[in-house]
C-alpha cells in the first residue's frame, strides 16, 4: 500500500515509535528511526532488515535532524512523511509545601525542549526537504504527524510541565498546518489517551490497573499498534489536515 513512500519517525526506538516504524515497513515502506543514542534504535534497525536505517539524534538538536535528513536522502531518495513520536513524561506538582520546595525550573524547560520544542525543531527541518517532492494528483506532497497526549486537554495533578508541552504541540497544529497548505503538506496530531509502552511501564501494575479501568470502552490500555493504524490512515485520507485527533476509548482524565 505504501509502496516507495519513506518516512521517518522520531522516537521510533520505543513504544508508539516503534510501532509506527513496524507499521510502514509492512505496508511496503522505507523508514529512518531517529532517536537518542542511548536507545536501542541501531538493534531495532537491525531486527527490523533493510528498508530501514538508524540515524542517532536528539530532536532538540539542528544538526542530529539535519544529518537524519541527509542520511534520509542518501539511503532512500527522498522524504514523504514524518512521524514525531519522541518524548519524555515528567511529573511534579508546581510547589511542594512540606518541602517548601517549587516545581524545579529545569525540569519544566527540559519537559518542553523535548516535547515542544523538539517536536517544533523536527517539523520545519522535515517541511524543507518534503516540500522538494513533486506534487501528488491531489497537490500532495507529504505529511508530518506529531505526538500530543489527552493530557494537553485534562492534565492532572502534577502534570504542568508535561500538559504545557503538549498543549503547544496541539496549539501549533493548525497554524503550521495553513503554514504549509500551499506547499501541499499536510500536519496532523495524535492526543493518545493510555498506551501500554515503556513509558507506561515505568508506572507500578497497580496504578496501571486502576488507569485501566478509568477508560470507559475499550477498558484497558491501548496497543502501540493501536496507535501506528491511526498513523496509517492520517497518511491515507487526504482531507485529514490541521486537526488534533484523541486516540482514548473515550477517557477524559481525573484531577
Ligand atoms: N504511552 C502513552 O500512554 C502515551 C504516550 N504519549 C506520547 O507518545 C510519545 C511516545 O511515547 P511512548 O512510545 O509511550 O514512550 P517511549 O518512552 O516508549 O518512547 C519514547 C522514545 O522517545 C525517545 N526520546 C526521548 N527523548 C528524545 C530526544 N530528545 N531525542 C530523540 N528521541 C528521544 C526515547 O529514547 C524513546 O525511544 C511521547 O511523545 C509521549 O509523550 C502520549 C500519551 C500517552
Ligand atoms: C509521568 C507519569 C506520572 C508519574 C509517574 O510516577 C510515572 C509516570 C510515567 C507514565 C506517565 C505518567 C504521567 O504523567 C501521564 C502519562 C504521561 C504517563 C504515560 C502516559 C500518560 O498517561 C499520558 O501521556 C497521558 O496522557
Amino acid at each position: 500500500m505504501f509502496k516507495g513512500l519513506v518516512g521517518i519517525v522520531t522516537g521510533g526506538a520505543s513504544g508508539l515509535g516503534k510501532a509506527t516504524v513496524e507499521q510502514l515497513l509492512k505496508q511496503g515502506g522505507r523508514v529512518v528511526i531517529c532517536d537518542l543514542p542511548s536507545s536501542p534504535g541501531a538493534d531495532v534497525a537491525k531486527q527490523f532488515g533493510n528498508d530501514t536505517a538508524f540515524v542517532p539524534v536528539d530532536v532538540t538538536s539542528e544538526q542530529d535532524i539535519r544529518n537524519a535528513l541527509q542520511t534520509t536522502v542518501d539511503k532512500f531518495g527522498r522524504l514523504d512523511v514524518a512521524v514525531n513520536c519522541a518524548g519524555i513524561a515528567t511529573a511534579s506538582r508546581i510547589y511542594n509545601f512540606k518541602k517548601e520546595q517549587p516545581f524545579d525550573l529545569k525540569s519544566f524547560q527540559k519537559t518542553i525542549e523535548v516535547n515542544l520544542v523538539g517536536t517544533f525543531n523536527v517539523i520545519r527541518l522535515v517541511a524543507g526537504l518534503i516540500g522538494k517532492n513533486a506534487p501528488n494528483a491531489d497537490g500532495q506532497r507529504g505529511v508530518i504527524i506529531n505526538t500530543a497526549s489527552i493530557a494537553a486537554f485534562d492534565g492532572q495533578i502534577g502534570q504542568a510541565a508535561y500538559s504545557a508541552s503538549k498543549a503547544g504541540v496541539v496549539g501549533m497544529t493548525l497554524p503550521v498546518a495553513r503554514d504549509l497548505a500551499k506547499q501541499g503538506i499536510r500536519v496532523v496530531t495524535i492526543a493518545p489517551g493510555l498506551f501500554r509502552t515503556p513509558m507506561m511501564d515505568q508506572l507500578p501494575e497497580p496504578a496501571i490497573k486502576q488507569l485501566e479501568s478509568s477508560v470507559p470502552f475499550p477498558s484497558r490500555l491501548g496497543q502501540p499498534e493501536e496507535y501506528a493504524l491511526l498513523v496509517q490512515s492520517i497518511i491515507q485520507n487526504p482531507m485529514i489536515n490541521g486537526e488534533t485527533i484523541r486516540l482514548d476509548g473515550s477517557l477524559r482524565m481525573q484531577p
